[in-house]
């Protein structure tokens, strides 16, 4: 992104929050910067360092295939390799952005490496565990190049509009960062046909307690 346009999308960004409970910033991440942050991924893929993404939190969590089917890497930020260092910088960024406008305090994030193999899915949920209603946006940013619409995958959010909801696809294109509201936004990841790569984080209003 260009540092004249970043001010302009961040702040459109943060209309679209306060309006619809969810925005995007497309070429958040430059295609350079996208396949240097897939080639991190793809070592931790080969390496076997991906795992198999659980649900809930502590001694609530469990791995069942039913439900989700990513593998996972959690991002450490003093560790985190150059490509990702780029990433988080970005990130926070945003973050202090979006607590000058959006009057949120945000203080720390936590994010991982995703990748979902071909055939699996996200079922419906909210991000917001019971017991932990910290995580106040969620922030994906997608790694996929040539993505169409006959590749599945897409995040469907289901947005509350009165009693009703209406539902919104999002494909997971390269470079595309979307940013929802945690509490708010039921979502899922539709089958994809491809393998679909992604950075997932979330913003968070505590610091994280979870010693890596
Ligand atoms: O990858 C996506 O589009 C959404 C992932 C998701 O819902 C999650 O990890 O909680
Ligand atoms: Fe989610």
């Amino acid at each position: 992104m260009t540092t004249q346009t970043i001010e302009t999308r961040f702040n459109q960004l943060a209309d679209d929050l306060s309006e619809n409970g969810y925005g995007i910033i497309e070429s958040f991440l430059s295609d350079e910067e996208v396949k240097d942050i897939l080639s991190v991924l793809d070592d931790y893929q080969e390496a076997g360092d991906l795992k198999r993404a659980g649900i809930g939190q502590a001694e609530n969590h469990q791995v069942d295939k039913s439900q989700r089917g990513d593998l996972i890497r959690w991002i450490e930020p003093e560790k985190a390799k150059d490509p990702t260092q780029v990433y988080l910088d970005r990130m926070r960024e945003l973050m202090q952005f979006i607590n000058r406008t959006c009057f949120l305090s945000l203080k720390d994030f936590e994010f991982h490496y995703t990748l979902y193999p071909v055939g699996t899915f996200y079922k419906r949920h909210l991000d917001q565990f019971k017991q932990d209603d910290h995580r106040k946006l969620s922030v994906i940013c997608y790694l996929n190049f040539d993505w169409r619409e006959g590749d599945g995958g897409q995040l469907r959010m289901y947005k509350p509009v009165g009693a009703d909801e209406q539902i919104v696809d999002v494909l997971p294109v390269a470079g595309r960062l979307i940013c929802f509201r945690s509490d708010l936004l039921e979502h899922e990841v539709l089958p994809t046909a491809r393998e679909r790569k992604s950075l997932t984080g979330w913003l968070r209003d505590q610091l994280l307690d979870v010693p890596f």
